[in-house]
């Protein structure tokens, strides 16, 4: 269904992502994972047309993503729907129109402007918040949620657009475990029920291991891993994050047993990301 073909993304003379190619040929919870600056937001923001591609081809059932342009760009986004690490959530409207912003790529700019939502959509949004164990929140500020909600909430924002992708770009990053593991539960629950292919950067290994089905390991804007959880050992682990002899599994855990102390290996790893 996806088919990424020597993808290319120069800034200056440094290539941010470079000749990436791989294929998924049915809906997966794929995960991408690296260290700081190898490449993840820029692969996942290409595929979502944020940023140009300067070389190679995405074909998604097909057709070639990168060289669409107006209004068949535009379709793609709605296809293809983008989590963010800081949720990029409206603060100040409330929840229910945070989801229904999700309906604005086909919908006009003045009833936007005005907040007139259709019954239906209204109906909608209420149904995923619902979905998402939410609902009580739909009136509240989306700043008056905590982060792991906001989080939810910004997928049930994607869900609106009824996607086909959902990519997630260290969807976890800035939440505490807890709500870490809600919110991947959340992402999981999304591609078991409604097959949709979900690609997520990920900054933890252990993240990846429990819930991916396959894991893209990017150094230097390049796939150095492609595989199974099960074959992502330490040594794999160590090459694509770089590190030498000392480098400790350990450091990459967000479990909720495992992290939180300052001081400890768990921190050690954040600040290698
Ligand atoms: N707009 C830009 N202009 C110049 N260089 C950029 C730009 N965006 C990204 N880069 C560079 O491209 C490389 C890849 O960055 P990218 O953000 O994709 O990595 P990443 O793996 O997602 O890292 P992080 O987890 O820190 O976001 C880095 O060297 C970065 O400095």
């Amino acid at each position: 269904m996806l088919e990424a073909r020597q993808v290319t993304r120069l800034f200056g003379q440094k290539a941010a992502v470079d000749h990436v190619s791989f294929r998924v040929e049915k809906p997966a919870f794929i995960g991408i994972i690296g260290r700081s600056g190898a490449g993840k937001s820029t692969f996942l923001r290409m595929m979502n047309r944020l940023t140009d591609a300067t070389s190679g081809e995405l074909l998604f059932e097909g057709r070639n993503i990168l060289s669409l342009q107006g209004k068949s760009m535009r379709d793609w986004q709605g296809q293809c729907a983008m989590i963010f690490q800081q949720f990029n959530l409206v603060p100040r409207a409330d929840v229910v129109s945070n989801v229904l912003h999700g309906t604005l790529a086909r919908r006009g700019t003045l009833s936007t402007m005005f907040g007139f939502w259709p019954d239906d959509d209204t109906l909608k949004a209420l149904a995923i918040l619902d979905r998402l164990g939410i609902a009580e929140q739909a009136a509240k500020r989306a700043e008056a949620l905590s982060g792991g909600q906001q989080q939810r909430v910004a997928i049930a924002r994607a869900l609106m657009q009824d996607p086909k992708i959902i990519l997630a770009d260290e969807p976890i990053a800035s939440l505490d475990p807890m709500n870490a593991q809600l919110v991947m539960d959340t992402l999981r629950r999304i591609h078991d029920e409604d097959r949709r292919l979900i690609i997520a950067n990920l900054h933890t290994l252990d993240t990846a291991r429990r819930y991916c089905d396959r894991v893209i390991g990017m150094r230097d804007g390049r796939v150095v891993f492609d595989g199974t959880p099960d074959q992502l050992t330490t040594g794999v682990a160590r090459d694509i994050y770089g590190a030498d002899a000392s480098f400790n599994e350990s450091a990459t855990s967000t479990s909720i047993d495992g992290l939180g102390r300052k001081g400890d290996d768990a921190y050690a790893l954040a600040m290698l990301n």
